[in-house]
């Protein structure tokens, strides 16, 4: 009989590194299973008769103080176990405060908090760091603890702060089996203290356990009933098989390098304002693709707004409310993406075909389990909001190539119309304009537009707020955000009409203004988005051997004549502030790729600075790829769902948040007047082929317009004349804006950065960040 594996409990205090110590733990100890519980999950009275299956827990980081019952849960019970129950416990960051204040010691707060900062820790050597050289370690507190008083606690490690004095950084129990980190091992910069600490800490607690008899009892039902499947875990997807036959894709390829983007979204009729329409334009370097649905009258939209158990499903002539029944949203567009399998598309291009559309950041924060703070309202506005498109056109801008494909079938009189329409408007163009597109021609006169900012001193207040709960130890980053309004009332303007759409004259106008690598128009009644970000989420391949690739960008610098490269090299990746704050959604993104993936998780680039057309910023990338290749074998993942999984869990972005993620959401709703809705969630597509592609909603703007419902008509069914008012109506516009605050931040200089990416988009509306703001 094979010897049992050893089994770690981790005890989660909902922190957002906590898949990543579990990673470590999986590194440092061969074939060990890795069961998670959160600190509220169970009282230690009933968790007592389980211990023995464990070799030994790990308690891991978190937000809040050791001394508040709610933030450390049953932590604090275990170091008073009792003999017969004891086993070996290793503990992080607020496991060590815990451990060391259930001990006597002071719990005190830093004078200078540390916040993925790396500092130089000094050991003695021995015990968990037996044969450790140097370590530079990563930190993320804002309490530490003083041993003089304390009982039974030896300091193993310690750090010499300019600021703080001497900070400890590691210690140990004198005569119980329990060692614990001030720093954090699991982070990807800390050097020496990590794996390293980690393999001492395992051949410690077998030692322990030899010399005191103790073995883990075999695994059993009672067990698994109570802590279900260790982690690497994926969620269980929905059963539905995929269909025997997938639909197939038909395609073909133009080159027509002069014809740009907006020149076919044009030739498709994106002037009638009253349909959908949606286009995700990589507009700028390093965007290589740009994808326009063909939508038409049977185009399936799909809208979901979290709290009702039911989605609509709509086309041009009908709205269905389908019950969600045992399902989320997300596992039933999983069911629904498995019934709509595509293969045989060009493998030169991205999509195929799929879903298109947004998914706002409180359906995010309802995976995080905190309610949405929505204002009572009559009207409630869809947080999934997306289109099934069959038809579509991708053009490359690197080759100048144009894809027109469809998945429907017999479509071969489509495909050759199209491309002899596309040809023609090439022939067209090029003859009479050398401006292709009919040129953005109604730039708002600024007295019709009346712009609401946010209010200075209110948000400087408001980072201070943020920067107290960091003080406390409450987060370790905050992304603060702030809405700015537009109201445009412009009654000489052109009305919305079927040959007209203001909002696509803005959209034209703001890739001007901004070219984005992750650009976009979705007129997704009643949304529409226009969006000019820098800043992609989550990518994931077409399988076989898909990758899963998510690049948070942290530390944003406004581009100015003085600024150059090796200015805002300087001033980025040569600061520690800027370098701090990314590594935090660093850290944060891998625990949650870990979460969905598994192990195999990766940096591949830390903090690059990109230039964008408005400011530069810090770039990091993260790579995972599912184990035993999960999503090629098991047919559910074959059409993308684990891609979808991974976004599942990735939402809100951690960039858009802060770290520990559920603490910071719940903080930012304090400091934040609104919903974010749209802003700060993700657009893209889950291509039916098996693909996607998520980036994140910024440096955007989006309207709601409440004439459009769909519980008594479809989305679509206004297309006639009545539709259009004869009385001018004005346009409602919102624009989100706002920055990582840190407990080093500066007010002036977060309110000028939350300007600074503000005014990427203000100025489509004619208008300017006034003087003195
Ligand atoms: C909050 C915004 O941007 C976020 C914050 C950034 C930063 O703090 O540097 C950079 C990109 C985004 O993740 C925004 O654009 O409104
Ligand atoms: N990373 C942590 O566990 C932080 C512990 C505690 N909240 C602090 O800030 O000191």
């Amino acid at each position: 009989m094979s010897p049992e594996p050893p089994r770690i409990l981790l005890v989660d205090s909902y922190d957002s590194f906590t898949y990543n110590l579990a990673a470590l733990c999986r590194q440092a100890i061969p074939n060990c299973y890795v069961h998670i519980i959160k600190n509220d999950d169970i009282e230690l009275k009933n968790l007592l008769c389980y211990l023995p299956y464990f070799s030994g827990i790990v308690v891991g980081p978190g937000p809040g103080s050791p001394d508040i019952p709610e933030d450390i849960g049953l932590v604090k019970d275990l170091w008073k176990i009792d003999d017969a129950h004891l086993l070996p416990i290793f503990g992080v960051c607020l496991g060590l405060q815990s451990l060391a204040l259930e001990y006597g010691a002071n719990l005190r707060r830093l004078s200078v908090v540390k916040h993925g900062h790396v500092s130089a820790v000094e050991h003695n050597g021995t015990d968990i760091f037996k044969g450790v050289g140097p370590v530079d370690a990563v930190r993320y507190h804002s309490l530490h603890v003083e041993l003089s008083g304390a009982k039974n606690m030896e300091e193993l490690a310690w750090t010499l702060d300019e600021e703080n004095g001497r900070v400890v950084m590691a210690l140990r129990h004198d005569t119980r089996p329990f060692w614990a980190v001030q720093y954090h091992p699991e982070s990807v910069l800390t050097r020496g203290g990590g794996i390293e600490v980690m393999l001492n800490f395992w051949r410690l607690a077998r030692n322990w356990s030899s010399s005191h008899g103790r073995v883990t009892r075999p695994w059993d039902q009672n067990a698994d009933a109570i802590f279900g499947v260790p982690w690497p875990y994926v969620r269980p997807l929905p059963s539905t098989p995929c269909i025997d036959t997938p639909l197939s894709t038909s395609t073909i390829k133009l080159n027509i390098p002069g014809l740009s983007a907006p020149d076919i979204c044009e030739v498709l009729g994106v002037d009638d304002d009253s349909s959908p329409f949606v286009m995700l334009e990589s507009a700028a370097h390093p965007g290589q693709f740009t994808i326009i649905g063909c939508l038409t009258s049977a185009s399936l939209r799909v809208t979901h707004s979290i709290g009702d158990s039911f989605v609509h499903l709509a086309n041009g002539e009908s709205c269905d409310q389908i019950d969600l029944g045992s399902h989320d949203v997300w596992s039933w567009l999983t069911s629904f993406m498995n019934k709509r399998k595509v293969t045989g598309g060009s493998s030169e291009i991205p999509f195929w075909g799929g879903l298109v559309g947004y998914l706002s950041y409180e359906l995010g924060t309802d995976s995080l389990r905190v309610s949405a703070n929505r204002v009572c309202s009559q009207t409630r506005h869809p947080d999934v909001n997306l289109v099934f498109v069959e038809r579509s056109i991708i053009r490359d801008s690197t080759s100048g190539h144009i894809y027109i494909q469809s998945i429907m079938e017999d479509d071969d009189e489509w495909l050759t119309e199209m491309a002899e329409q596309l040809q023609s408007a090439a022939r067209n163009y090029s003859t009479y304009s050398s401006y292709n597109t009919t040129p953005y021609s109604t730039k708002a006169r600024p007295n019709t537009s009346t712009v609401i900012l946010p209010d200075r001193d209110l948000y400087r207040s408001r980072i201070n707020l943020a920067k107290e709960h960091l003080f406390a130890g409450e987060s370790y980053e905050l992304c603060l955000t702030a809405n700015t309004r537009i109201t445009i009332n412009d009654p000489l303007a052109s009305k919305a009409s079927s040959t007209y759409s203001p909002s696509w004259q803005r959209y034209k106008h703001l890739r001007e203004l901004n070219p984005a690598p992750h650009a976009a128009y979705l007129r997704l009644h009643p949304t529409t988005l226009l969006a000019s970000s820098p800043e992609r989420f989550l990518s994931y391949s077409r399988p076989p051997d898909t990758t899963y690739k998510l690049c948070p960008v942290k530390g944003t610098m406004r581009k100015g004549p003085r600024i150059t490269r090796a200015v805002a090299e300087q001033a980025l990746r040569g600061s520690r502030k800027e370098v701090a704050e990314n590594l935090m959604i660093v850290d944060l993104i891998r625990h949650d790729m870990h979460g969905a993936v598994g192990e195999n998780v990766e940096v591949k680039q830390f903090c690059t600075v990109e230039e964008c057309k408005t400011v530069w910023q810090l770039v990091s990338v993260i790579e995972g790829q599912s184990a035993d290749g999960a999503d090629e074998t098991a047919s559910h993942y074959a059409n993308g769902a684990l891609g979808w999984e991974v976004l599942r869990r990735s939402l809100p972005p951690g960039s858009m948040t802060g770290a520990p993620k559920k603490r910071s959401v719940e903080i930012l709703q304090t400091l934040e007047d609104e919903e974010r809705n749209v802003y700060s969630g993700v657009f893209g597509y889950w291509c039916a082929g098996g693909g996607g592609d998520w980036s994140v909603t910024i440096r955007s703007c989006f309207k709601y317009d409440d004439r459009y419902e769909c519980d008594a008509h479809s989305w679509t069914k206004f297309n006639n004349p009545d539709f259009y008012p004869g009385v001018h109506e004005p346009e409602h516009w919102v624009i989100g804006a706002g920055g990582a605050i840190t407990a080093l931040s500066d007010p002036d200089a977060e309110w000028d950065e939350m300007l600074a990416k503000l005014q990427s988009v203000l100025r489509v509306f004619g208008a300017a960040v006034p003087r003195g703001h």
